[in-house]
């Protein structure tokens, strides 16, 4: 029987064969893992467990939480406090970082993390998921909320995990992009996907069409040119989904490619965008980039913008390369013209 290889397998592997990882970034990593196992068990439970439906309460963004956003951001502090190679943590759910108690050993290494993307989805049995980002500090353990403010470029690890009809891990440390399935019987993740690539041509968009009257032109144009099909300039026919998770959006790109959109519009000038660019649209990029993919923010490559804050807002299109390059040139074009 072909025994297939286990996340740590590959980890140690990376480690100490290719040299692309050191020893305390394999150790983050599986605690990280370790803690999406424990999110995927709960998530599993569903009203069984008691954790569909709101907390009751509001996080940094002004949005309603729901108790899965706060379980999971609970077990994810919980579980790398102590994984002794982190220095401090940021989350979604938290206005403000969170420095490793000076109790516990600590690391180098800076934690982001939206523990759980495609709240809305929870409470009706849609795939949601985990997305993850690893810097280092450059203050070494004596960290502050400035230390984070690095650009993606910076990224020493990103991924995410799933918690669909399978669970899987999908990860890089910038070496190419790999993807786990959770065998639950046996409690680890088996690589199932190796070097995953996404094919720089594509007929399938995904973008919140709701949002269509508020688009600035060159989305407007790009939208409409797939939407006419084979009868508009293009000459194709596209489809379109739209999972309400970015993090499934993204896993169908990485699967099958495809272009993601959630573009900055003109309701509110302030907030680019609704994705969050330090936790959601960085480790994205990073893991579409590692797979050939391209991720622009409409006028800039996303893993060079340097962040302000750690919560701010940033317009996200990625994907396979061709549609980035077309949509990111409809840009130029308007500011040009
Ligand atoms: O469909 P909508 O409401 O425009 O927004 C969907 C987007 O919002 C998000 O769910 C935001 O993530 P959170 O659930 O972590 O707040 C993205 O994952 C997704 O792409
Ligand atoms: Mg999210
Ligand atoms: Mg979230």
């Amino acid at each position: 029987m072909q025994r297939r290889k286990t996340l740590t397998q590959y980890l140690i592997e990376q480690q100490r064969e290719n040299n692309t990882i050191p020893a305390d970034l394999r150790l983050l990593i599986e605690v990280v893992a370790r803690a999406c196992k424990a999110i995927s068990y709960h998530v599993s439970k569903g009203a069984l467990g008691g954790v569909l439906g709101s907390a009751g309460s509001e996080n940094v963004q002004g949005e309603v939480q729901k108790k899965l956003d706060v379980i999971s951001n609970e077990i994810l502090l919980e579980a790398n406090e102590w994984g002794g190679n982190l220095a401090a943590m940021a989350s979604e759910e938290l206005e403000e970082i969170h420095p490793i108690p000076s109790t516990y050993p600590k690391g180098e290494y800076l934690l982001l993390f939206d523990p759980l993307d495609g709240s809305s989805n929870i409470d009706v049995n849609v795939s949601i998921g985990t997305i993850f980002s690893v810097l280092r500090s450059p203050d070494g353990a004596d960290t502050t909320a400035q230390s984070f403010l690095q650009p993606g470029s910076k990224q020493v690890a990103a991924g995410y995990a799933i918690y669909g009809p399978q669970t899987v891990l999908v990860l890089t440390t910038g070496n190419g992009v790999n993807c786990f399935t959770l065998d639950r019987e046996m409690g680890s993740w088996v690589l199932t996907q190796p070097d995953m690539r996404i094919p720089e041509d594509t007929a399938e968009y995904a973008i919140n069409a709701s949002n269509a009257r508020h688009w600035y032109p060159p989305v407007t144009r790009y939208i409409d040119e797939l939407v006419a099909g084979k009868d508009g300039p293009r000459q194709k026919n596209f489809n379109m989904r739209w999972i309400a998770a970015m993090v499934t959006d993204v896993h169908r790109i990485l699967c099958r490619g495809g272009i993601f959109m959630y573009p900055a519009d003109k309701r509110d000038p302030s907030k680019p965008g609704k994705l969050r660019l330090m936790y959601e649209a960085n480790p994205m990029a990073f893991l579409v980039e590692q797979a050939g993919g391209k991720a622009t923010n409409g006028t800039e490559r996303i893993l060079d913008i340097q962040p302000q804050q750690i919560h701010e807002r940033v317009a996200v299109f990625l994907g396979s390369k061709n549609e980035v390059e077309r949509v990111t040139g409809y840009h130029a074009d308007s500011n040009a013209g």
